[in-house]
């Protein structure tokens, strides 16, 4: 079954709302897409040949969209997209039982900037699940997390490719020329000393080398803080330790989404998660 446009925040713009591809209405389990597209392009609606082959593999997935930034450079900037997917969570979490008979466990795919909104939501509780009503309870729904040609640390892309007019382009309109919002908008730069008795979720980072938009050394500096969040806090015998593969996906940055190996990659984590 497939339900469209659905409103997440009680409104009717059609940014607020996300899309349900339902295999099993009775399965707790739910994957929750976050496209990609610099935070100002991209829609749900690219991204319904995801949720057919979720769907035909048996999965229950929604796709949802998020308010874009302005290419006038007029905002909405960090942290509304991260916002808005949170409420999204907390309306799939608590309030989709027309669609869903009990949602218990989320697991978050991220493309590019969705792999940096999947990435706030999941280290940041803090800000974007804690202040949410039962935010703990969402935070704890929370299972797994993938990131795929992502993008980590704004200010590290910044000094990468801002010589690029694109890259310097979309990072403006999203985060302004504040230094501090882009740090602040940086899964990989959030403050690890303040995470102590955090429980960092399963993650996985995948990451082609044909990836022409974005190189390695995104994922490879997230790398070493997620490994750090493990180190700090990890209870060996209950954590599962992040994984990271850069040699699966063989694809460009959006052609990835399309090739079995992805498919085959977030399939077998989410086995290997007890999905
Ligand atoms: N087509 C997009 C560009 C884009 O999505 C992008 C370009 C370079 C590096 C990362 C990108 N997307 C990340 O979400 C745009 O120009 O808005």
């Amino acid at each position: 079954m497939q339900f469209y446009n659905i409103p997440y925040n009680n409104n009717e713009n059609k940014k607020e709302s996300l899309d349900l591809y339902i295999a099993n209405k009775s399965d707790p389990n739910l994957i929750i897409f976050f496209h990609g597209g610099a935070w100002r392009s991209g829609d749900k609606s690219d991204f319904k040949f995801m949720g057919e082959i979720f769907l035909n593999f048996g999965y229950n997935i929604c796709i949802l969209t998020y308010n874009l930034s302005n290419k006038n450079g007029e905002g909405p900037y960090h942290p509304s997209h991260t916002l808005d997917c949170s409420k999204a969570l907390h309306w799939l979490k608590f309030n989709s039982s027309l669609y869903l008979d009990n949602v218990e466990n989320l697991y978050l795919i991220g493309h590019s900037a969705g792999a940096q909104i999947s990435g706030m939501i999941a280290l940041n509780p803090e800000t974007f699940l804690f202040p949410l009503d039962n935010g703990l309870e969402l935070f704890n729904a929370i299972k797994g997390v993938i990131g795929v040609e992502g993008i980590f640390s704004v200010p590290q892309l910044l000094k990468t490719h801002g010589h690029i007019p694109l890259y310097r382009d979309f990072i403006r309109q999203a985060f302004t020329e504040d230094m501090k919002l882009l740090e602040n908008g940086s899964p990989q730069l959030l403050p690890l000393s303040k995470k102590k008795n955090f429980k960092l979720a399963p993650y996985l980072i995948l990451h082609s080398k044909n990836d022409s938009l974005l190189n390695l050394d995104q994922p490879e500096a997230f790398m070493t803080t997620l490994n750090g969040l493990f180190d700090l806090n990890n209870d060996i015998k209950k954590d599962f330790k992040p994984e990271f593969d850069f040699d699966t996906l063989t694809e460009d940055h959006d052609e990835v989404l399309k090739s079995p190996q992805f498919f085959c990659a977030v399939i077998n984590f989410l086995k290997k998660i007890k999905y």
